[in-house]
């Protein structure tokens, strides 16, 4: 079993080992802890034999260009307790199914790290907000799921130690156990004032556009769109007369139709909304009482009169039961005729008619209608199909590439093909040929340093205890993102499995307007699942082709990300890297990354996922089998619960300038991500 988790760690600076000072309180991007480090030791030899350019510097230059990073520095590096299985391939070699070793997992310590989206002057949109407001509910969520299946776990023993004797008094097994840790995490957020909106507002809500989606009711009422968890409506109430001196109060603010009430109407534009009181409130959707005119009823009432907007949110069952119920934020309504009338089940209910205020977005809420555009039903329903499966039968579910952008639209073909420039205008004659592979591959002739086996864990039955299994236990005592039943297996099964559950998962690349290809879900992905392991080819760095301008290469390195986290210093205090993880010895705050995946002429579909400076995944380097943190894996996971169809992105957190052609001349992509707190450039 999978729990989504929280997102630990932040994107942007966050995740960067160090932000440089330009001086003028603007944080600068660095692009690279290896590079930073090569650019203050010009005097040192580096070796480059073959480079026939003399300056060291200008070498150094040339090879941040040849390297074009994506780097992992900006994320949550954390050692993820997922299993890998580390057969990494040499080059070339045939790609055969997943092995398990039987090994175990090993997690490494990381912080949580709030988000840190910030626009240029520093400041947090109000969109950054809200995620990050998302993200630190998540966190509580996952601690209280963990606790609530130990709880369980704790239970079930004492019943089964308790059988069969007699059942004194004390020794009872404990009853009433909570199946509500989204309740434990929204006291938690009240107890630490993390709450983001606390005085409730009338109208739109900065940060929560029309067609934003919750996962739960939890999540609104973190935010502060919607202060209960239950209630269908929500509402100002007398006692705030202070704030509100011009309203009749109560009045209603927003109201969640759920379907929980027989009488509800809804036209989408036109909605005839049941009022609250006398439900059964045990999902039978049965009235079993009058309702009163008083409390949000009374409020929707006044909202008619004073010709107060409502906002309304609707409630609907997710495509994957994995999610569960969606609400999706419609917009602002007007309350426009109320009655009370004799219900279906013969009690008086409360109508209240709302209309949509014109002007506003379309409504996005259907069972299979979404933000970004209707999700097919089969890989032949799609539109603009360019390729029925970019793996070639190699990923067990076809991943399609779709193409609405070019006409006549062309399908992937994995060639660089944005940025003629960068080939000097020789792109379209580069003989070119791209690999779709799911496993890591060794470059050829590449000598690997001896990895020490890692013991694992030995849980037994799960891990279920972060305080008794040995793979948590070297990530703080916790489990960082997901549960694994077990955390043994290979990391691609288990990314799949974990991320898609029992569902159908589907992914496609398309082509984007200004950013060439990117990938979305058709499925909803929970915060904190893995999504994808970044492969291609395991290089040397400094054995990169010098030629090329590549921007399809992740550096492994771990610790620079990890040092980059305020939480994961925090962090690191308590839980020092294990010195069996790196047999070095190296200095590590000073270490560079030696190793890294190449995904320029193979790779799999995580190549084609693009930045974005409000990235919805972040990158977690994950150690399996042996602890080499030099050879970690690079593993993509959800920072936030992401709706079907909205690309997938993360931050390569490249510092503007920061890199440089093999001409000497500085590279610059103007950045399309559309994030509100863009930055505007790539590079
Ligand atoms: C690893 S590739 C991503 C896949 C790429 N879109 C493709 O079609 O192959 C990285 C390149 O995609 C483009 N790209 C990614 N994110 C972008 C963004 N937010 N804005 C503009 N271009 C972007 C840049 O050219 C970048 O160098």
């Amino acid at each position: 079993m999978v729990v989504p988790s929280p997102h630990r760690g932040s994107t942007c600076e966050n995740g960067i080992s160090t932000s440089l000072s330009t001086g003028n309180g603007v944080s600068e991007r660095r692009t690279s802890r290896r590079l930073q480090k090569l650019q203050s030791q010009k005097a040192v030899p580096v070796c480059y034999k073959e480079d026939p350019v003399d300056n060291i510097e200008e070498r150094v230059v040339r090879k941040k260009a040849k390297v074009g990073k994506q780097r992992n520095q900006n994320s949550t590096s954390a050692v993820a307790p997922i299993v890998v299985d580390n057969k990494i391939r040499e080059d070339n070699e045939a790609v055969s199914g997943p092995k398990n070793d039987g090994c175990h997992v090993v997690a490494m310590s990381v912080g949580l790290t709030e988000v840190a989206e910030t626009s240029a002057k520093g400041e947090k949109s109000a969109y950054a907000l809200v995620t990050d407001t998302l993200r630190t509910f998540n966190k509580h969520y996952l601690h209280c799921v963990q606790e609530e299946e130990r709880r369980g776990q704790q239970a079930e023993a004492n019943r089964k130690t308790t059988k069969g004797s007699n059942c004194e008094k004390g020794n009872a097994p404990e009853k009433n156990i909570s199946r509500r840790p989204d309740l434990k995490a929204i006291k938690q957020m009240r107890e630490t004032n993390a709450i983001l909106y606390t005085k409730k507002q009338i109208g739109s809500i900065p940060g929560i556009d029309i067609g934003h989606q919750f996962f739960s009711r939890a999540e609104m009422v973190v935010v502060g769109f919607h202060s209960h968890w239950l209630n269908g409506i929500d509402y100002i109430g007398e006692t705030a007369k202070k704030d509100y001196p011009h309203y009749t109060l109560p009045i209603a603010i927003v109201i969640v139709i759920s379907g929980q009430y027989e009488d509800d109407l809804d036209n989408c534009e036109n909605v005839v909304y049941t009022g609250q009181g006398g439900n059964d409130l045990l999902g039978r959707k049965h009235q079993i009482n009058d309702q009163v005119m008083r409390g949000g009823n009374l409020g929707l009432k006044n909202c008619m009169k004073q010709s107060v907007p409502v906002r309304v949110v609707r409630g609907h069952q997710s495509k994957s039961s994995y999610v569960g119920k969606v609400y999706t934020y419609d917009g602002l309504y007007q309350v426009v005729d109320y009655w009370a009338e004799k219900g279906i089940s013969g009690y008086t209910v409360f109508k209240f008619q709302l209309k949509r205020f014109k002007g506003q977005p379309l409504l996005t809420t259907s069972q299979v209608q979404f933000i970004n555009g209707r999700i097919p039903n089969s890989i032949s329903e799609i539109r603009g199909l360019v390729c029925k499966d970019i793996s070639d039968g190699q990923e067990d579910i076809p991943i399609p590439a779709t193409n609405l952008v070019d006409d006549p639209p062309v399908a992937p073909t994995g060639k660089f093909e944005l940025f003629p420039t960068m080939w000097g205008g020789k792109s379209a004659n580069l003989p070119f040929c791209y690999k779709y592979f799911t496993r890591l591959h060794l470059a050829k002739g590449l000598r690997l340093p001896k990895n020490l086996p890692a013991p694992g864990c030995g849980c037994k039955d799960g891990c279920i205890d972060p305080n008794s299994c040995a793979c948590a236990k070297l990530n703080g005592s916790d489990f960082p993102y997901v549960y694994m039943k077990r955390c043994g297996g290979s990391l691609s099964v288990n990314l799949t499995a974990a991320r898609r559950g029992q569902e159908k998962g589907q992914d496609d690349v398309f082509k984007t307007p200004h950013k060439g290809w990117g990938v979305r879900s058709w499925d909803p992905i929970p915060s904190g699942s893995p999504v994808c392991e970044y492969i291609g080819v395991l290089r040397k760095t400094d054995e990169l082709d010098s030629a090329a301008e590549n921007y399809y290469v992740f550096d492994i390195d771990c610790l620079q990300t990890m040092k980059g986290l305020d939480g994961r210093q925090r962090r690191l205090r308590d839980v020092s890297i294990p010195a069996h993880m790196d047999e070095t010895g190296d200095d590590k705050s000073e270490s560079i990354p030696e190793f890294c995946i190449d995904a320029f002429s193979s790779g799999n579909v995580t190549r084609y996922i693009n930045h974005s400076c409000q990235p919805n995944l972040f990158v977690q380097c994950v150690l399996s089998e042996h602890h080499n943190i030099k050879l970690a894996r690079i593993v993509l996971f959800a920072a936030d619960n992401i709706p079907p169809l909205q690309e997938l992105s993360y931050d390569y957190g490249y510092g503007v300038d920061s890199v440089v052609g093999p001409d000497g001349k500085t590279r610059q992509i103007a950045c399309y991500c559309g994030a509100p707190d863009c930055r505007k450039r790539l590079l």
